[in-house]
């Protein structure tokens, strides 16, 4: 069943440690196949140089294991959440690609801040609210896919302008029309959370060296008459003439 498909989402999966977005086995690719409202996604915690096409495991709309041997991937009910949620999309990636996550941990949007961003973002990639302890204890993949569809529903966000997420002290999920571009912009997310960390890290950087350190410093090398003007001729500038 889906045997084509089946190839697509292990290829794109394959993608994930080569464009390394993960570590071990901490990701997952998904891919849907629309008309017959199954999808099929990578198996729970196989490591990527085990895995093969036919272990990819079917899955319907309600969540349920229609066709595989092995256990689908535990962020399976998030999947099935937005699948039904945004059903304009055909593949959807999980990561806990590091910079997009230090975004995540920190609660924080990752800001549109370039052209390469906005190449692919059509705005701020939005963090998630919180879970509560209740829904974290209940259904938190559930609730996880639920919480996603209410921060975009909530803050007015095209979930096609802006094809991610980043989930609150976990991780981004990325999605586009097929497995490959959901994968796409899953490393677009994570060059451009490195690129905005290193921008605000700049921008936010108030340090100068105090003026009595500069005065000790400069003075000890350039004497204590160091340049102060024009009219200054023991002047850095002039002293090398003189
Ligand atoms: O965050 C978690 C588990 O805590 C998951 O996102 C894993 O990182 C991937 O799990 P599997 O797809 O292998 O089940």
């Amino acid at each position: 069943m889906l045997e084509q498909l089946k190839q697509e989402v292990y290829e794109a999966n394959m993608q994930l440690p080569k464009l390394d977005l993960v570590t071990f086995t901490w990701g997952n690719v998904s891919g849907i196949d629309r008309e017959k409202g199954l999808f099929v996604i990578k198996p729970s915690g196989v490591d990527y140089e085990d895995l093969t096409p036919d272990d990819m495991v079917v899955v319907n709309l309600k969540g349920e294991v229609v066709e595989g041997q092995l256990n689908p991937s535990s962020d399976t009910p998030t999947h099935t959440v937005l699948y039904n949620e945004f059903p304009d999309i055909g593949g959807i990636v999980h990561t806990h690609s590091p910079w997009a996550v230090a975004f995540a941990s920190a609660h924080m949007d990752i800001p549109n801040l370039n052209t390469t961003a906005a190449d692919t973002f059509y705005g701020d990639v939005p963090i998630s609210e919180a879970l509560t302890q209740q829904e974290i204890e209940d259904a938190y993949e559930e609730n996880t896919g639920k919480v996603i569809v209410k921060t975009f529903k909530d803050r007015g966000i095209d979930h096609n302008a802006v094809p991610a997420v980043l989930v609150s002290q976990h991780g981004p999920f990325s999605w586009g029309a097929t497995p490959a571009k959901a994968v796409y912009n899953a490393k677009v997310l994570e060059v451009v959370a490195e690129m905005d960390y290193h921008a605000l890290t700049l921008t936010h950087q108030d340090v100068h060296l105090p003026q009595y350190l500069l005065d000790k410093h400069y003075y000890r090398k350039h004497g204590k008459d160091a340049y102060y003007g024009q009219d200054n001729a023991k002047s850095v500038g002039h002293a090398a003439k003189a």
